[in-house]
């Protein structure tokens, strides 16, 4: 019988790090970013990082706009606001004074914006994979996303997601036809710092869930805390970088 390689399409050791690393750094940048701007062939690799993502049936239903202009970004601003001021009123008290301490999006401080927009209508892929969940048009675009943020990790350069808006407000004024579906809206910079872990952690609005918990065997429901501790004790021996406790 032969016997299989298994370790033959393996990354190197540091490209394998490097992959494990973007993950476990990359954070949700709101407060770090500077002026600096972002230069064309960098640009290009974190567009072309999402256009890479999986998509269903090949459907690459993204479409990006990205917005440099200050004006736009001003009125875009002027929205968060907006949404962030009735957002707020959901929480009382120490809560309330924590939420509107939070700094939650960089839509003025950041170079580039790119609000990231899915064309549910496309007929690409011819419907594979999306009959009885048509909904995964839609995940494919967060995978485009999720493809840009670590791709930009691994360049230095920080984004943070922004979902505090109307999103027919905001469709609108971007000129989004209403048959297309807003998915996120983007900053993105330079950062002076990536910080250990989330900030919402570090300002004490959120603590992070443990990953046991988060496990089920075979079933819904049939959690199992030892037996998941028990499978994730080689974390670190496996990936070969110390990753944080959650
Ligand atoms: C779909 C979606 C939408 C938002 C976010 C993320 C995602 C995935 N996040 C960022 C979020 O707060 C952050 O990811 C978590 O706090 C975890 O922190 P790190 O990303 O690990 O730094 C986010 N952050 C923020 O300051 N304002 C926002 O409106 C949003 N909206």
């Amino acid at each position: 019988m032969t016997k299989i390689n298994q370790n033959i399409h393996r990354f190197g050791e540091e490209e394998r790090q490097g992959v494990y690393r973007a993950i476990y750094e990359r954070r949700d940048i709101r407060s770090y970013f500077t002026p600096t701007p972002i230069e064309d062939d960098v640009l290009a690799r974190l567009l072309d990082a999402a256009h890479h993502a999986p998509s269903v049936g090949m459907m690459q239903p993204w479409r990006f706009i990205l917005i440099r202009d200050a004006g736009v970004r001003q009125s875009v601003y002027e929205l968060f606001q907006q949404a962030n001021e009735a957002a707020s009123s959901i929480y009382e008290d120490k809560q309330k004074a924590l939420y509107m301490s939070l700094k939650l999006a960089g839509i003025l401080e950041t170079p580039v914006n790119l609000c990231v927009t899915c064309d549910i209508t496309s007929q690409r892929g011819r419907g594979l994979g999306r009959q009885t969940m048509p909904e995964t048009a839609i995940y494919s675009t967060v995978c485009a996303i999720q493809n840009l943020w670590l791709a930009a990790r691994a360049e230095g350069i920080g984004v943070g997601w922004v979902s505090i808006f109307e999103p027919e407000r905001l469709g609108s004024l971007l000129g989004i036809p209403a048959e297309m579906v807003l998915v996120g809206y983007l900053c993105i910079g330079y950062a002076s710092q990536f910080d250990a872990q989330s900030e919402l952690q570090t300002r004490g609005w959120e603590v992070p869930s443990q990953l046991p918990n988060l496990i089920h065997f075979d079933r819904y429901g049939n959690t199992d805390e030892k037996r998941a501790a028990e499978l994730l004790s080689a974390l670190t021996k496996t990936n070969g970088f110390q990753a944080p406790s959650f």
